[in-house]
């Protein structure tokens, strides 16, 4: 069936890893330039090995909120399993490195590996906050710093996305079906494939793109389009009349069976029979009867509620009476608002006067260009739609198209280093360090806590000055009652050493995710900033390196 049908218990029928294999595209010359002619200076340098730690994060949440999802870290480890440089990738960089390049640079090429990278993240699906290292990476030099573009690429649009979906799915509350239609309007084939994977992590139920179906278990989801509806000029287009039963007792004549309920619902629903299209009639009982367990309309081609909702329930009726219940319609144009409710008003009408209950039940699909603010505001309004089918605005993120993930160096050779900055808020915080979440008594995140690998952990009811990393008087007191050191290792010695959840498993913890953070952090408008906060060593560390960094200038 390709109609629209609530995810039944238990779907996706997703296995692990296996089928999630990474995306072909992703590989080490995924990258840019000046990350190979930095390999080749650190190698010329004998830089190369210097034992070197990164750390990805990002400055700002995106969409005017105070709250990401992590997504793309599955495909980070998958990148440090593949992560190679072929035959043929030398063959090219010898065409696209200066003539003079040392032969021999290519042979260290050609031997590279991550074997000698460890990864600790953030798990995937996790909400995170601005500064807070959501991967870091250990390991030589060069090899670290070639990775840079692919693992800012995969997480960039990943995390990107899964926040949009998270944020429609809190316009939207946890009732509504929520389905990703963005296949037709995505950044290309990549993209739209990641927008179905990521919108599913963030919380959506499923999506129309049937390649993502197979490759990630996503349910597959779909009414039908204009086209077909328009494809129809009368009922002589409709070639076979009969239609069986549901329990395959009986067949009668399907289109005799409309023409008598359109006869008989003016009545219920006040339409005129003359202004219903009669090739729109023609395409719905032509849909009924190849999917007569499924049957949903696109009502709004000619006049919803002239036209299309009389000619729905003409189909739906006739359906009933072979025992099929039709599942509902779709509207893709006007005020949605006012159309749903309609639409609900006469299924009401419907149920009453034929004593079906299931028929105010139906399900309501809207689409057309819907973002969260229209969510909001319908919200606002009132309506009736228990589906949306959102495509344009979610997957190209038009509120706000890219994250901004940056890729820091912050120690090496065991030595921290900092990168300074006129906009205070761009200087890095330096060093290897661990990564705590503190929680309230009530389960609630209450601050991320920052500090040097080498710190104690904070520990459940004591008390813990966190420092906010730049701003000397923003300090609080902070006594957990519960702690959770939030970084995992995944990849070490050249191993996957973490389990890596399915789809289904990271799209839960996401939910799992947002339901400890504070309603406040997550409202629509002008949501409150959670605080990231480091320790007081590391504070202190922090301004002392920056003044040891910070050449004093000179007045003339
Ligand atoms: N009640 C509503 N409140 C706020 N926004 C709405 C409401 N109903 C629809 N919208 C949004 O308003 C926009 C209307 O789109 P548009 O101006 O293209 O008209 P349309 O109804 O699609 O007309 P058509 O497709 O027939 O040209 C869409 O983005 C839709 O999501
Ligand atoms: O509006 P979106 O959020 O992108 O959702 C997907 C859209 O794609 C389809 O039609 P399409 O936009 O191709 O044509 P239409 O505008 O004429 O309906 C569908 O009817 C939706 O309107
Ligand atoms: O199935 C649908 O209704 C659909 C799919 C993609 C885009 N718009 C609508
Ligand atoms: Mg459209």
């Amino acid at each position: 069936m390709n109609n629209i049908r609530m995810p039944k218990e238990g779907e996706p029928s997703h296995s692990k890893a296996t089928i999630m294999g990474s995306n072909g595209v992703v590989q080490a010359l995924l990258t840019d330039l000046y990350q190979i002619t930095m390999a080749y200076a650190y190698w010329k340098s004998e830089k190369m090995d210097d034992l070197s730690v990164f750390d990805l994060y990002f400055r700002k949440n995106p969409f005017q909120g105070e709250f990401t999802i992590f997504a793309g870290l599955e495909e980070c480890v998958k990148l440090m399993q593949s992560f190679h440089f072929s035959e043929s990738d030398i063959e090219y960089l010898k065409t696209a490195l200066p003539p003079k390049t040392d032969p021999a640079f290519y042979d260290y090429l050609g031997s590279l590996s991550a074997k000698d990278i460890t990864l600790s993240a953030v798990p995937e699906g996790e909400v995170v906050f601005p500064k807070v290292p959501l991967i870091t990476i250990t390991g030589p030099l060069a090899v670290v710093q070639l990775l840079e573009t692919p693992l800012l690429n995969l997480v960039n649009y990943a995390s990107l996305v899964a926040t949009n979906a998270a944020r429609f799915r809190m316009a939207a509350g946890p009732e509504t079906t929520l389905l990703e239609f963005g296949l037709r309007r995505a950044q290309g084939p990549d993209g739209g494939l990641s927008a179905s994977r990521y919108c599913y992590l963030g919380g959506f139920d499923g999506t129309s793109n049937v390649l993502a179906g197979k490759m990630f278990g996503i349910p597959v989801r779909g009414t039908h389009a204009h086209a077909f509806v328009t494809s129809f000029i009368n009922l002589d287009d409709v070639k076979t009349r009969t239609l069986r039963s549901r329990d395959d007792s009986r067949e009668i004549d399907f289109v005799d069976c409309c023409l008598k309920y359109q006869k008989e619902l003016p009545a219920v629903l006040d339409f005129l029979p003359d202004q219903v299209m009669e090739g729109e009639l023609a395409a719905f009982i032509s849909y009924a009867m190849a999917f007569p367990e499924g049957f949903l309309a696109l009502i709004d081609t000619y006049d919803v509620i002239r036209s299309g909702l009389p000619n729905f329930c003409t189909v739906a009726m006739a359906l009933n009476d072979l025992g099929y219940q039709s599942i509902g319609i779709r509207l893709d144009s006007g005020d949605l608002s006012y159309l749903s409710n309609e639409v609900q008003a006469k299924f009401i009408r419907v149920a009453d006067r034929y004593n079906l209950p299931w028929f105010k039940k139906l399900t309501i699909v809207a689409s057309n260009d819907i973002n969260e603010d229209t969510i909001h505001s319908l919200n606002q309004q009132g309506h009736s739609i228990n589906c949306y089918g959102i495509g344009t605005h979610l997957v190209t993120c038009q509120k706000q198209p890219a994250l901004g993930c940056v890729f820091k160096l912050v120690q090496i050779n065991n030595k921290p280093r900092i990168k300074l900055s006129e906009d205070v808020e761009k200087v890095t915080i330096p060093g290897l360090k661990k990564v705590y979440r503190l929680f309230g008594t009530d389960g609630r995140a209450l601050v991320d806590l920052l500090q040097h690998a080498s710190e104690t952990a904070p520990k459940t009811g004591q008390r813990v000055l966190c420092r906010h990393p730049i701003q000397e008087s923003k300090r609080a007191y902070v006594i957990p009652a519960s702690v959770k050191c939030l970084h995992e290792i995944w990849w070490d010695k050249g191993k996957v050493v973490n389990e890596l959840p399915s789809l289904t498993e990271l799209r839960e913890k996401t939910k799992e995710s947002l339901k400890t953070i504070r309603q406040d952090h997550k409202r629509a408008l002008n949501p409150t900033p959670y605080k990231v906060s480091v320790t007081s060593d590391l504070y202190t560390f922090i301004h002392e390196l920056w003044l040891e960094s910070a050449p004093i200038g000179e007045l003339s």
